[in-house]
C-alpha cells in the first residue's frame, strides 16, 4: 500500500502530495488522516496521511517509519476543507492542516548527535560534550552551535569521520497528562477472607482492603486512596505485589472547570419575536437542511435563548453543535450560560486555556464526549462528525478573521462545513457586517430581527456631548460636565458605572512639548509605548524597550514624558476628582495575568466597585443589572484612522457598549463624549438607528469602491532592504495590471501603514476587484517566480485575499 503524505514543510516546492510506501507491519494501522514519521532528504518529518492507494507512478518509494498518531486526528470532511481553504486563502496545505489541531500538536524537531562506540577518544572535545555525546538523550545540536566555532568544527568532522552520529527527533508540544489508578485484582467475595487473613499481620493493608469491601468502586486513583486510607506507599505496593491490587496507569483531562458548579438551568418560554426567529432554525434542523441566517437582534434581544434552544434541539436528534464567541466575550457567564444549559457535554476552546488543557478539551470532542463546543475562531475546526448546528455569535467582529496564515475567516468556514453537513449556520449581531446584512437583503442569508428588548425595557437614552464646546467653557478635564455629574449620582445611589476608553489611535507616546519630539523604537516605524509601573518604554510590536527619558534627545528639554491619556491616567484623574468611588480597571496590563480577567469582572459583578474602566474588552458581552451609565470618553478616537470600516466599527463600538446599560431592572442612560458630534456613525448610534447606518454607509462604500461593492486583495511585500521592497512591489504591481482586467483597480505600491517592523521595510499594494477569475492564478505565479528569493533571500509576499482593514 502506498500512502499520499502532506509533509511538514510548509515551503512552495514541498507543497503538495508526496508518496510513501507503508509497511507491512504498518499495513493494518494506517488510515487516512493519521500523521506519520517519514524520512526526508536526510531528516525525519511527520506528515498527514490525506489519501491510500495500491500503486503510485513513482518506481522507488520510501518507507513510512512510524505512527504519530493511533488514530485519525483528522476526518474525511476536514481533509477536504483544508484543500479549500488553501486554495481559497493561498496558504500551504500543510498550514491549513496544522491550524484545525491545538498547538499541543505541534511537533518540535531536533537534531542530536550521539558517540557511535563510548570508547572512542575525542581529545578536541571537553569533558562535558563528550558525557552528552555518551549519554541516551545525545547532545542537542542547536545547543551545542552555541559553545564555539572550533567545537562545532570538531563535532562535525567526528562524524564526517564515522564516529558521531546524527538522529532526527520529533516530539509533540503538549503531553497527555496521566495519573495512577489501582483496580481490586481478585473476585471482590474474596476480599472478606482476604481481610480476615491478613488483618492481624498486617493491619495497615487490612485497612485498604476494609476500603474496596465497605465502598462500591473497585477502582481508584492509587493518590486518592493513600489519602482516604492515611495509607503509605509501601503499604499499598505490597498489595500489588501480592496480586490483591493492580495498578495501572490512566489519562486524566485537565478540566479548567472542575472545580466550578454550574447551576441547572431550563429552556425559557420565548417571546413572540424569539419563536419567529428560531422556526425556521428549527425547522432546518428537523429536515437536515443547510441554510445561512443572519439574527439581527438589538442588545438584550434574547439572542442567546434562542443559539441555546437550537442547540438542545440539535442534541435531541443526537447531533452535535459548534457555539463561536469572540475571544473577549468569552467570559464566565458566557461559559456558565452553556454549562449550565448542557452540563459535561461542553467543551470550551479559548486562549485563557493552557495548552494542555486546550488539548484535553479538543480530545474530548474527539472521542465524542463532548456535544457542544463554545470557543473563539479556532474551535470552528472541532472534529465533530456529524454537526448539527453552526452558530456565530457577535458576527461582525473582526477577530474571527486569522491574522496570520491561513488567513481565513471562521464565518465562511462555517459556511462551508454547514454545507457539507447540511445543516443551518447562524450569524448573530446587534450590529451585523454590511456585508452580512447586505447579503440577508440579496436573499443569499435568510434574515430575522428581534425589534425589542425581551423585558420590553427601551434601549438607553444616550447623550452625546461636543467636547470642544467643555474646552471652550474651561473644562479641560477628560470628563465632561455632564458625564461627572451623572458618575457622581451613580455612586450616590450605588448603582454602578461602565467607562469605555477605546485604547485605538490614543495617545500612549512620550513626547517633548517643547520641540515635538516622540520616542520610537529603533528598530519599527511606530512610537513607543509608555508603562507606568515599570516606568519604561516598549515597543508592542518587537518588544524592543527602553528607559523613559529624563531628557529630549533632540533638544535637551526636560519636558519630556508621557502626556497620553492611557487608561492609568483616567484611573488618576477619577481617583483625584472622585475619591469616594472605587475603581476596577481592565485593560492589558491588568488583565494579562491569567484568570485576572475573570477575577476583576467577578469583583464589578459582586459590586465591589462602582466603576468599571476599560478598553475594548468591557464593550461586548457583560450583563450586570446594577450597571445604569455607559460613559464613552472619546467616540470618535477611532473615526479618523483611515481605513474604509472604520465608521461601521465606530457605529458597532458605540451600539454594543452601550448595550450594557439598564437590561435588567433599572433603566440606563449612556453617555458619548466626542469632538466630531456631526458624525453620523456616532449620531445613528445614539438613536439606536442600524437601518438608516446601514444605508448611509452603503452609499459610502459604493462611492468609494470598497466591500461589499468590490473585493479586496492586499499584497505586502517585507525585507531589510528598502530598495529592493520598492523594486518587488512595482514589479508585482505591474504583473498585477497587465494579467487584471481593466475594472481591477490596483493601488500602490505604497509603504505600509507601519512602513518597518523589526528592521524591516514593508511595502504595499491593494487590488480592488469584482470579478476576477484570474487572480488567484495570478498571484500563485508571482509566489512561483520569487520562491527562491522568499526561501534564500529573507524575502516575505503576504498575500490576504480578504483583509479586514489595510491599516
Ligand atoms: N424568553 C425569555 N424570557 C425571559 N428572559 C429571557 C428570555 N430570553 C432571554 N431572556 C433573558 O434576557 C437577557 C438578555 O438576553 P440575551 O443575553 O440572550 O440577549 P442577547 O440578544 O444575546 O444580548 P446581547 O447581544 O446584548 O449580548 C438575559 O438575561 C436572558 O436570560
Ligand atoms: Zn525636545
Ligand atoms: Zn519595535
Amino acid at each position: 500500500m502506498i500512502a499520499g503524505v502532506i509533509v511538514d514543510v510548509p515551503a512552495f516546492g514541498t507543497d503538495k502530495t508526496f508518496d510513501y510506501r507503508i509497511p507491512e507491519h504498518l499495513e493494518e494501522t494506517i488510515e487516512v488522516g493519521m500523521r506519520v514519521v517519514v524520512p526526508f532528504g536526510p531528516r525525519k518529518l511527520t506528515g498527514f496521511v490525506i489519501g491510500l492507494k495500491e500503486t503510485s507512478d513513482l518506481k522507488r518509494l520510501k518507507k513510512i517509519e512510524d505512527i504519530v498518531d493511533p488514530s485519525p486526528v483528522l476526518n474525511q470532511e476536514l481533509i477536504g476543507l483544508g484543500k479549500w481553504i488553501a486554495n481559497s486563502t493561498l496558504c500551504f496545505l500543510h498550514s491549513a492542516y496544522q491550524s484545525m489541531l491545538p498547538a499541543a500538536m505541534k511537533m518540535n524537531y531536533s537534531k542530536r548527535i550521539y558517540s557511535i562506540n563510548e570508547a572512542i577518544e575525542l581529545p578536541d572535545l571537553p569533558e562535558q560534550i563528550r558525557i552528552q555525546l555518551d549519554s541516551d538523550k545525545g547532545l542537542d545540536w542547536a545547543e551545542a552551535q552555541k559553545s564555539g566555532k572550533h567545537i562545532v568544527r570538531s563535532i562535525q568532522s567526528a562524524i564526517h569521520n564515522g564516529n558521531l552520529e546524527v538522529k532526527y527527533e520529533i516530539r509533540s508540544k503538549g503531553k497527555k497528562k496521566r495519573h495512577k489508578v489501582v483496580m481490586v485484582n481478585i473476585p471482590t467475595m474474596e476480599l472478606n477472607a482476604i481481610y480476615d487473613d491478613i488483618s492481624r499481620k498486617a493491619p495497615k493493608q487490612a485497612e485498604v482492603i476494609r476500603y474496596f469491601i465497605g465502598n462500591n468502586e473497585t477502582k481508584i486513583p492509587t493518590q486518592k486512596l493513600m489519602d482516604e486510607t492515611e495509607s503509605s506507599r509501601a503499604t499499598i505496593k505490597s498489595l500489588i505485589d501480592k496480586q490483591i491490587l493492580l495498578e495501572t496507569e490512566e489519562e486524566i483531562y485537565r478540566d479548567p472547570y472542575k472545580d466550578r458548579q454550574f447551576e441547572r438551568t431550563v429552556s425559557l418560554t420565548l417571546t413572540e419575536e424569539q419563536k419567529e426567529s428560531i422556526k425556521p432554525i428549527l425547522s432546518d434542523i428537523e429536515n437536515n437542511q443547510h441554510e445561512t441566517f443572519l439574527i439581527h437582534g438589538v442588545t438584550g434581544s434574547g439572542k442567546t435563548e434562542i443559539y441555546l434552544q437550537s442547540i438542545e434541539a440539535v442534541i435531541q436528534k443526537g447531533k452535535e453543535a459548534i457555539m463561536l464567541v469572540p475571544e473577549i466575550s468569552l467570559t464566565p457567564q458566557m461559559v456558565h450560560r452553556f454549562k449550565g444549559r448542557f452540563g459535561s457535554e461542553v467543551a470550551v476552546l479559548h486562549s485563557g486555556l493552557s495548552v494542555g488543557e486546550k488539548y484535553d478539551e479538543w480530545r474530548k470532542i474527539q472521542r465524542k464526549e463532548a456535544k457542544v463546543v463554545v470557543g473563539a475562531r479556532s474551535a470552528i475546526f472541532a472534529p465533530f462528525q456529524n454537526i448539527g448546528i453552526i452558530i456565530i455569535d457577535e458576527e461582525h467582529e473582526s477577530s474571527y478573521k486569522q491574522e496570520e496564515n491561513p488567513r481565513y475567516h471562521a464565518r465562511d468556514i462555517a459556511i462551508e462545513r454547514g454545507r457539507f453537513h447540511q445543516c443551518p449556520v447562524v450569524l448573530g449581531s446587534a450590529t451585523p457586517t454590511l456585508e452580512s446584512y447586505a447579503r440577508a437583503k440579496k436573499g443569499v442569508y435568510t434574515l430575522c430581527t428581534l425589534h425589542e428588548r425581551v423585558n420590553q425595557k427601551a434601549l438607553p437614552t444616550a447623550e452625546v456631548v461636543d467636547m470642544r464646546e467643555e474646552l471652550r467653557s474651561g473644562n479641560r478635564s477628560l470628563f465632561s460636565t455632564a458625564l461627572f455629574d451623572r458618575l457622581k449620582d451613580r455612586v450616590d445611589k450605588g448603582e454602578q458605572s461602565v467607562l469605555l476608553l477605546n485604547r485605538r489611535g490614543y495617545s500612549t507616546f512620550v513626547n517633548c512639548r517643547d520641540c515635538g519630539y516622540v520616542a520610537q523604537c529603533p528598530h519599527c516605524d511606530i512610537s513607543l509605548t509608555y508603562h507606568k509601573r515599570s516606568n519604561q518604554l516598549k515597543c508592542h510590536y518587537c518588544g524592543f524597550e527602553d528607559k523613559q527619558p529624563t531628557e529630549c534627545p533632540e533638544c535637551t528639554s526636560e519636558h519630556i514624558r508621557f502626556f497620553g491619556t492611557g487608561t492609568q491616567k483616567v484611573e488618576e484623574e477619577l481617583n483625584k476628582l472622585m475619591p469616594e468611588a472605587s475603581v476596577i480597571r481592565m485593560d492589558v496590563d491588568t488583565t494579562s495575568r491569567k484568570g485576572m480577567h475573570e477575577k476583576l469582572l467577578n469583583a464589578f459583578a459582586e459590586q465591589k466597585a462602582d466603576i468599571l474602566l476599560g478598553t475594548q474588552m468591557i464593550a461586548k458581552g457583560l450583563d450586570f443589572p446594577n450597571v445604569t451609565l455607559v460613559g464613552v470618553l472619546a467616540a470618535d478616537s477611532m473615526l479618523h484612522l483611515p481605513d474604509f470600516r472604520s465608521a461601521e466599527r465606530t457605529f458597532q463600538l458605540l451600539t454594543q457598549v452601550g448595550g450594557r446599560a439598564g437590561r435588567h431592572i433599572l433603566s440606563g442612560e449612556v453617555v458619548i463624549q466626542t469632538y466630531t458630534p456631526e458624525h453620523y456613525s456616532i449620531q445613528l448610534a445614539q438613536q439606536h438607528d442600524f437601518l438608516t447606518f446601514y444605508d448611509k454607509e452603503m452609499l459610502m462604500r459604493k462611492l468609494h469602491q470598497y466591500p461589499p461593492f468590490y473585493f479586496l486583495t492586499l499584497v505586502t511585500i517585507s525585507h531589510e532592504e528598502l530598495m529592493y521592497v520598492v523594486d518587488v512591489c512595482e514589479k508585482i504591481t505591474e504583473v498585477l495590471k497587465e494579467g487584471l482586467s481593466e475594472q481591477a483597480v490596483i493601488l500602490g505600491p505604497v509603504a505600509s501603514p507601519i512602513p518597518r517592523v523589526k528592521d524591516r521595510y514593508r511595502y504595499q499594494c491593494v487590488i480592488k476587484y469584482k470579478n476576477e477569475p484570474t487572480l488567484k492564478n495570478i498571484l500563485n505565479e508571482i509566489l512561483a517566480h520569487y520562491q527562491k528569493r522568499m526561501q534564500q533571500d529573507q524575502l516575505t509576499i503576504n498575500i490576504d485575499m480578504h483583509p479586514q482593514t489595510i491599516l
